[in-house]
């Protein structure tokens, strides 16, 4: 198969979605780059539901997926123990009072400060083309590293500037995408004698791990000065160095490290637009050590490791989700005067439409328009497991002991069997019942979430800040999609567009909003 996967790599999710078609959801191959291991794929629900949740215990990610995400380490997107740590100690604080007041002002604030005057500032120099998702992209971005980190990066601003930790993270992606579909041999190769989209992957893997090295360095201190006696001795404290030797052996490794450290350095003396964090606001770095101290250990590297994997987990993810909504609003005009309805008879007082958490929930019909574009384009096409025991899927295929089974989430997003014969069609209202509600639609149907014990932590929190983004960003603009370049995904673990989404932007006049 391999040529054939080459010639249709460029469409790769189609190209498996067809496959699967024609062999009732659930096709297996042997790919010999991988040693000789069997791999699976499916979309059938059934399989999906079995994997994830009846026999949960039987599927991990397994050690390819480890050597492939070495560079996300091992906090919560790893297996066994550590994985069930940091999933207790994130699921703990995600759910504090705290931490939704907290994102709620976050995303209030990046969305006054710097999108909304970003957005104005190319709706007067009307006909200046904006790509939208390096837009979402360096909003995510800043968001992700305030609520992590508590420091703004401050990507997205009128000079979009280049964010050297960001720029690398982008490229990061695609070099991860390439490990999953070239032969191992081939990458490997490629790492040793430091070529290619390799040569970009060490280089992110030392500047993440020089940044956040630091970083975690410098918040265990401060929060030591902060907490006075009550905070730890430092014995408590399990310190490492970077996995690729001393932050002084990384600054000298090459030009690029130089170019981070300055990086680093400007992050962490300066730099900060928004307020620094008060007292009150739940930074998720202070609040896992704090955590983590409770139980009597600071493990400096799991925290690093934990923070990459959210940083991971959640910039991209609503990066891909927010563009291809206003993609898809963009060129369906009927949706987007549907969520202007709902935002004019829900919120009539309103000028600039800046909502709040609490006020988006009222949202239903903006729900389903999300919720519907992310089942045709989910920012995680597919998810990897591996089979621990041999197994039999509902399907009736054999599963042996290391086998590798993907189950494309593309796929399932277009199965006539779930969504019906229009189920190519964006169309919100098949999420909303009679009595105006959402429907629900169990997560092993709609996998983009994932599904089971390792259902995504992030999934209330992503709703309610696309909500707020989608709300004042239709409300306050239009936005015409420039038709020079083709939308289709990228090659990359995140489902981006590969030209990204050029518009055109103009302010909305109240006509426009009947
Ligand atoms: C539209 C937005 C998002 C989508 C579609 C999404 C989707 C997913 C998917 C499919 C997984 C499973 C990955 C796998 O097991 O291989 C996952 C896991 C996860 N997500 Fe999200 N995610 C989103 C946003 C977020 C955000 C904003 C956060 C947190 C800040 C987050 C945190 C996590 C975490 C911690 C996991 C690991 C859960 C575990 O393995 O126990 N996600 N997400």
């Amino acid at each position: 198969m391999l040529p054939s996967l080459l010639f249709n790599l460029w469409h790769i999710h189609d190209y498996v979605t067809q496959a699967l078609k024609q062999r009732s959801g659930t096709g297996e191959f042997i790919a010999p780059w991988i040693t000789k291991r069997k791999v699976v794929i499916t979309c059938d629900p059934m399989n999906v539901l079995h994997i994830t949740s009846k026999n949960f215990s039987n599927y991990d990610k397994g050690p390819i997926f480890r050597e492939i995400f070495k560079v996300l380490g091992k906090g919560i997107l790893s297996d066994a123990e550590e994985w069930k740590h940091s999933r207790g100690l994130l699921h703990s604080l995600f759910k504090q009072k705290s931490f939704g007041m907290f994102l709620d002002k976050v995303v209030k604030d990046k969305v006054q400060g710097c999108l909304l005057p970003f957005l104005d500032h190319h709706a007067e120099k009307q006909g200046s083309e904006v790509d939208l998702q390096d837009v979402f992209n360096r909003f995510t971005f800043d968001n992700a590293c305030y609520m992590v980190l508590g420091f703004d990066p401050c990507c997205l601003s009128i000079e979009l500037p280049q964010v050297v930790y960001e720029k690398f993270f982008s490229e990061a992606q695609v070099a991860l995408f390439h490990r999953c579909v070239v032969p191992r041999a081939l990458w490997k190769l490629q790492k040793w004698l430091g070529m290619g989209k390799e040569r970009k992957m060490s280089e992110t893997q030392k500047i993440s791990e020089l940044i956040l090295h630091e970083f975690v360095r410098c918040k265990l201190k401060q929060c030591m000065v902060m907490e006075g006696s009550r905070f730890p001795a430092t014995a408590n404290i399990v310190s490492h160095e970077p996995l690729n030797g001393s932050t002084d052996a990384l600054c000298n490794a090459s030009n690029f490290s130089r170019e981070a450290t300055s990086a680093t350095t400007k992050i962490l003396t300066s730099g900060n637009s928004r307020p620094a964090i008060e007292e009150t606001d739940f930074e998720l770095l202070s609040a896992m050590v704090k955590e983590e101290q409770k139980n009597g250990k600071v493990d400096e590297k799991l925290i690093r490791d934990t923070v990459i994997n959210i940083l991971s987990a959640g910039k991209d993810t609503l990066t891909a989700g927010l563009t291809w909504f206003f993609w898809l609003v963009a060129t369906h005009p009927s949706v987007e005067a549907m969520i202007l309805q709902e935002l004019k008879e829900n919120f009539p007082e309103e000028k600039r439409m800046v909502l709040r958490a609490e006020q988006v929930e009222k949202l239903v019909y903006l729900h389903a328009a999300i919720s519907e574009a992310m089942r045709l384009f989910p920012p995680i096409p597919f998810t990897q497991r591996h089979a621990i025991d041999s197994d039999i899927l509902p399907s009736g295929h054999r599963i042996d002991a290391g086998t590798i089974i993907i189950f494309s989430s593309y796929a399932m997003g277009r199965l006539e069997e779930i969504w019906g014969e229009d189920c190519l069609e964006y169309k919100p209202k098949r999420w909303i019942s009679e009595k105006g509600e959402i429907i629900h639609v169990p997560s092993y149907k709609y996998i983009t979430f994932n599904a089971g014990p390792r259902t995504c932590l992030g999934k209330e929190m992503s709703f309610v800040e696309m909500k707020m983004v989608a709300s004042v960003v239709l409300w306050n603009y239009c936005i015409q999609v420039v038709e020079r370049d083709p939308i289709y995904p990228s090659l990359s673990i995140g489902f981006f567009m590969k030209h990204g989404l050029k518009v055109r932007i103009t302010k909305r006049c109240n006509e426009s909003r009947v």
